[in-house]
């Protein structure tokens, strides 16, 4: 499904002349197949965060290659990788970065309306899909009126809400108590048994590793295969 080769990412920071340079990636290679959960563990600064940025199209690798589904993907443009993100990717992220002044319905309804779905679709397809999340008596709620765990129910609702078949996550759980991130950890394993979709997770944490089909990690730029035993 995701089959990236050769990645390599450098920044460049300081003035012209004097540039530092550090290698974030470093001749990456790794496939991810449909219906796998993957974790990638590593040190702070290891670069994992950049490799995920990176498969997004966030950002432009300096050099290789990332496929999914057979379509090469690491040299599209700004507005090719943001169409091909709406069809292919949902996000969830620590934070939630869910939008303040907009209500859970409106959150999770938002990438439907930036791919021109109609409005009476739009209101059918995210009933159900706070339905499955468990938050349909709280659609009219706002943000700061959720507990972290619904708040980070609303966003997977929202990386959801296009089907996408991959979903990529930066410490989802990462803001949340024990028991909350066990719930959440216990909707991925939901979502991934039920529906086949794929997750790509990005984490510190044991429990968050302990659901990988594998686990790999980074290590200065470097990926390692499957480190089934070592966190
Ligand atoms: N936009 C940027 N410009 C310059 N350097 C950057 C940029 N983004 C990241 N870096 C550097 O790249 C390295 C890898 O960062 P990255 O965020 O990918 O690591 P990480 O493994 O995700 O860390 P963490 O677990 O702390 O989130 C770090 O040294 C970081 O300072």
């Amino acid at each position: 499904m995701i089959t990236v080769q050769s990645l390599s990412h450098t920044f460049k920071i300081g003035k012209k002349g004097k540039e530092k340079k550090i290698e974030v990636l470093k001749n990456i290679d790794f496939q991810i197949q449909q219906g796998e959960i993957i974790t990638i563990v590593g040190k702070s600064g290891s670069g994992k965060s950049t490799l995920l940025q990176t498969i997004a199209g966030f950002m432009k690798p300096d050099s290789g290659s990332i496929k999914v589904n057979n379509t090469e993907i690491a040299n599209f443009n700004e507005k090719q990788s943001a169409a091909f993100r709406l069809d292919n990717f949902g996000f969830i992220f620590q934070n939630f970065q869910l939008l303040p002044n907009q209500n859970v319905f409106e959150n999770v309804e938002l990438p439907l309306k930036l791919k021109g779905v109609q409005a009476s679709i739009r209101k059918h397809n995210v009933k159900i899909i706070l339905e499955k999340v468990g938050l349909t008596d709280y659609a009219d709620h706002y943000p700061n009126e959720l507990s972290g765990g619904q708040q980070q129910r609303v966003s997977i609702a929202r990386a959801l809400i296009t089907n996408p078949p991959i979903i990529l996550a930066d410490e989802p759980t990462g803001s949340l108590d024990s028991q909350t991130e066990k719930e959440i950890l216990e909707l991925i394993q939901q979502l991934n048994k039920i529906d086949n979709i794929t997750f790509m997770i990005i984490t510190h944490d044991e429990e968050v590793a302990q659901i990988a089909d594998r686990k790999l990690r980074m290590h200065d730029g470097i990926l390692l295969g499957d480190v089934k035993h070592v966190i």
